[in-house]
């Protein structure tokens, strides 16, 4: 008895010891596993794929006995009752990094933003935006409901709040100054909600699509931004549909600029974020919408399809991206395929009802997250960089004041002195009663004596064209590089109309009526000079510069559609094919165009080409690698760069 019990412990003690081990090994296999869900979002970041968050909203009051499409959920996965032609159990799943239950809070969905704050003010571009059907809830996660309180403040709010704290985290190292502009694109119209006034979108050389004349107006802390978010939500195109009773009837986009200047070192860093809050796709024939309302669903419809395209053609990687289709397009380039990190939220409505709206949603949010965007990259400048570009900055705003001048003082003050560049000296050498003011054309400078002032080159959308920009020069970098890619044909235009009509401009019957906005208080916002000229250099594209495009079925009712509107359809397209017109190639159709109010300038259109003889009476013509450049008469080459010779 005694020898079986010492046998029985030994067994004992050795399987204590064996359970033991396996426990270790358990423990680590799950550490494993989390090691290996850390890489995987690693290598994610590395290729630079969109981040795509799912949020299912829950039923509304009234809705409680509703039935509903969503037949299951995991944490990276929702599955969707379906239609039998989806697979045999009557069910589709679709992946995504992170999906939403209706009970997830403002909290959860928003838990995990501060890496990508972080990122911003580390002078990463990010964009954060929210894609659905009308009525699912984006609105609610941008900004949160109609009455906030601390936990049902949305993203915006979060992300401001999180920037600001890590400012502060870093008040000791970095100096940071934050400012922010609202804009909204409004039936194909761009306009600044903190003025109230119609803006262009414009192509700043290589940097991508800018809005240039839109107010920016610094801030301090968050509340200094709730202020101006305030302010430019009553300046948003909101209205009531069946579905929703304030729909957002526009696309808006909250854009903050950050630009750090390290205390030490003096090197510079420019981020920016946009938030983006997406008018709802929807069908009119559900959200019964006619006159004006159903306008604003078609042009909706139509943004929304070209931003399905253009996801297309950089999903497949095509060698042309057709950004040009919408200014919504336009407006996210830097973000969809340029080198900055995205986040998309796509909201559904729980409703079976909905059904077919959110698998075209979900599909069109798979495609996103299959987007490999270029690995995000810093906007950081040293010292030596900035110092030339305060340079050319000063240049610049000499020529544009120059451009400002009557003729008969612009003679008497003509001197090719006041270009005089010298290295080490962040401005250049000005007569002292002259001012630095905005940008101008083309400049060159030839026959410099440093390596440094060589490169002092910079080249402008149209030769020898005062192009107006007011931004401070920083804003500009929030544009990455645009990747040349093309389009095709898989979106599921049930959830966005689809291109139903040839050009939506064609809809006359219904004109927009933008008189109903208040404008805010003068105070709000930064104005112009009045000296300031504004002329702009605009590419003018043709609506569909971006030709062959896949275009996807236009499934929307198209009867319903036009059944309500008294229209006509012009080439309404079939699944896969379209037989949109040849577009006009726009490359080099550079023109320019006075913008309504803003450019009545008092000189005339052909005395806006810089007229500065800024040739040294001693140097016959300009010498660049040893051979003589033929200038033009007034300084200039044959393509309009201005020449300064040394
Ligand atoms: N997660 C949520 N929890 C509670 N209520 C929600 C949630 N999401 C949305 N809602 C409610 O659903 C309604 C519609 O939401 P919201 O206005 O945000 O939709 P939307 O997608 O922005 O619509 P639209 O595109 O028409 O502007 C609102 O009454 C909102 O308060």
């Amino acid at each position: 008895m005694d020898h079986l019990r010492l046998q029985y412990s030994e067994d004992f003690t050795k399987i204590g010891k064996h359970l033991h081990i396996l426990s270790n090994a358990a423990c680590g296999y799950h550490k494993v596993l989390e090691d290996n869900r850390k890489l995987y979002n690693e290598i994610q970041d590395l290729k630079g794929n969109i981040r795509v968050y799912c949020r299912v909203r829950p039923f509304l009051p009234g809705q409680a006995n509703s039935s509903t499409s969503v037949v299951g959920m995991e944490e990276r996965t929702i599955a969707i009752i379906t239609p039998t032609k989806y697979g045999k159990d009557g069910s589709k799943s679709f992946t995504f990094n992170k999906v939403f239950g209706p009970s997830a809070t403002q909290e959860e969905v928003s838990s995990d933003m501060k890496p990508l704050i972080r990122s911003v003010l580390d002078g990463f571009n990010v964009c954060i935006f929210a894609y659905g059907q009308t009525g699912s809830g984006k609105t609610y996660t941008m900004s949160g409901p109609k009455v906030l309180s601390e936990e049902s403040i949305g993203v915006n709010y979060r992300a401001l709040n999180d920037l600001f704290n890590l400012q502060a985290q870093r008040m000791g190292t970095i100096n940071y100054e934050i400012s922010v502009q609202m804009i909204e694109i409004y039936n194909e119209q761009v306009r600044d909600l903190l003025q109230d006034t119609t803006l262009e979108i414009r192509n700043t050389s290589q940097k991508g699509f800018a809005v240039p004349g839109a107010s920016i107006v610094p801030v301090t802390s968050t509340s200094d931004v709730v202020e101006l978010m305030n302010q430019g939500q009553k300046n948003r195109a909101v209205g009531s549909t069946a579905i929703n009773d304030r729909s957002s009837r526009s696309h808006s986009c909250l854009t903050v600029h950050v630009q750090g200047r390290a205390i030490t070192s003096g090197s510079i860093l420019k981020g920016c974020m946009h938030l983006v809050d997406l008018a709802g796709s929807e069908r009119v024939d559900k959200s019964e919408v006619i006159g004006d309302r159903l306008k604003e669903a078609l042009y909706i419809n139509k943004s929304l399809s070209a931003l399905g395209d253009v996801i297309a053609s950089l999903a497949q990687k095509n060698s042309h991206v057709p950004y040009r289709n919408s200014k919504l397009t336009q407006l996210l380039q830097d973000s969809l395929g340029g080198q900055a990190k995205t986040l998309m939220f796509v909201h559904i409505s729980p409703e079976s009802e909905s059904v077919n709206e959110t698998i075209s949603t979900l599909k069109f949010a798979e495609r996103v997250a299959s987007v490999e965007l270029g690995t995000a990259k810093a906007n950081k400048e040293g010292g030596e960089v900035r110092e030339l570009k305060e340079q050319i900055a000063c240049l610049k705003a000499a020529l544009a004041k120059k451009e400002g001048e009557p003729e008969n003082i612009r003679s008497t003050q003509s001197s090719p002195n006041i270009y005089k560049v010298s290295r080490g000296n962040a401005t250049p050498v000005f007569p002292r009663n002259r001012q630095p003011m905005e940008e101008v054309g083309n400049i060159e400078v030839l026959n410099s004596v440093t390596p440094i002032q060589k490169k002092l080159r910079f080249d402008l959308p149209g030769p020898g064209i005062l192009v107006e920009n007011n931004s401070p020069n920083w804003v500009d970098n929030c544009n990455g590089l645009p990747k040349e890619i093309g389009s095709g044909g898989w979106v599921d235009n049930e959830a966005v109309g689809g291109n139903q009509f040839e050009n939506i401009n064609s809809v006359q019957v219904l004109e927009p009526d933008l008189t109903t906005h208040t404008p805010l208080p003068s105070s709000l916002y930064q104005r112009r000079t009045p000296g300031q000229q504004r002329c702009r250099v605009e590419s003018v594209p043709s609506q569909d510069s971006d030709e062959i495009d896949g275009v996807t079925s236009g499934s929307l009712d198209q009867e319903t559609v036009l059944s309500a509107s008294g229209l006509k359809p012009v080439g309404v397209t079939n699944r896969g094919i379209s037989n949109k017109k040849k577009p006009q190639k726009t490359a080099n159709n550079m023109t320019m165009r006075s913008t309504s109010q803003a450019c009545k300038s008092p000189v005339p259109q052909s005395q806006k080409r810089l007229q500065i003889p800024i040739r040294h009476s001693a140097q016959k013509t300009p010498i660049r690698n040893g051979k003589h450049i033929s200038i033009g008469t007034e300084g200039r080459t044959p393509n309009g760069k201005i020449i300064i010779a040394k």
